[in-house]
């Protein structure tokens, strides 16, 4: 059985202190109302991942991410973060090619191949984001553009190392926009994504993998996007900077 699966991306948001205050509410609240096999993840700022890492130590359904890699072992790459080092503070999940990333730091297919090979190396299951713009979407390339998107990041891995990777489709123009895919096209491209990954594993290895849908996806709208046959949970973004909204989302999975 593939894995639910309830993602927070807080993105360049919350000082250290605010951090904390975030993490505990949301531990707790999932502590005390979370009855469903939901995995529940964190993503704070580099600058919080320790601490939040200690305050949710053992919490079982509770883990901890980063927002990003660098796609070298180490050396001389100021300002930059190594898989080694978020290996030494448990975490346990690291958010690869969010179109942000893409888009600022130019981030291209070929890095995050090499960013997916040193998280697996080190048992770090990288979420790798995918998804087109409203322009290919528009203009009716999205499907063979996300198709490639995969292809060229992950399709050389073997069946065990693909099972480990978590996909989120994230279309760039539902992103803190306000505007969500709706439940056809959500599903429909989770429907092409999940096909796309048996063409080359089988179809029981891509039954097994989760992705997750995100993009301006809230409390109101998870239920339905969340009860598609190809959703398997969500990447939240805005929402999951509130603690009440981020769990009721977390709550959206029929029990
Ligand atoms: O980019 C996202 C998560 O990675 C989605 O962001 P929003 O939920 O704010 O649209």
């Amino acid at each position: 059985m593939r894995q639910k699966i309830v993602a927070g991306n807080w993105k360049m948001n919350k000082t250290l202190d605010e951090a904390l205050a975030l993490a505990s509410e949301v531990s707790n609240m999932v502590k005390d109302e979370v009855n469903t096999d939901v995995q529940v993840i964190l993503a704070p700022s580099f600058i919080s991942l320790t601490a939040v890492g200690k305050l949710i130590e053992g919490q079982k359904r509770l883990a901890l991410a980063a927002q990003n890699c660098h796609h070298k072992t180490s050396g001389a790459y100021t300002g930059e973060v190594s898989v080694d080092m978020l290996k030494s503070i448990g975490v346990s999940f690291v958010i690869i090619g969010h179109s942000e990333r893409r888009m600022y730091f130019n981030e291209t297919n070929e890095q995050l191949a090499e960013k997916t090979n040193l998280l697996l190396q080190n048992n770090i299951r990288p979420i790798f984001c995918c998804g087109e713009s409203l322009e290919q979407r528009e203009k009716g390339i999205h499907i063979d553009f996300v198709k490639q998107q995969l292809t060229e990041s992950l399709f050389h891995l073997d069946t065990n190392q693909l099972q480990k990777v978590v996909i989120a489709y994230e279309p760039i123009w539902a992103i803190g926009t306000g505007k969500t895919a709706s439940t056809e096209q959500a599903q429909e491209m989770h429907e092409v994504i999940r096909k796309h990954i048996a063409s080359k594993y089988g179809e029981a290895a891509a039954a097994e993998v989760s992705i997750l849908y995100g993009g301006s996806c809230n409390p109101t709208n998870a239920p339905e996007l969340f009860a598609c046959k190809d959703v398997d949970g969500g990447l939240i973004g805005g929402a999951s900077l509130k603690s009440r909204d981020f769990v009721s989302i977390v709550k959206s999975f029929s029990e």
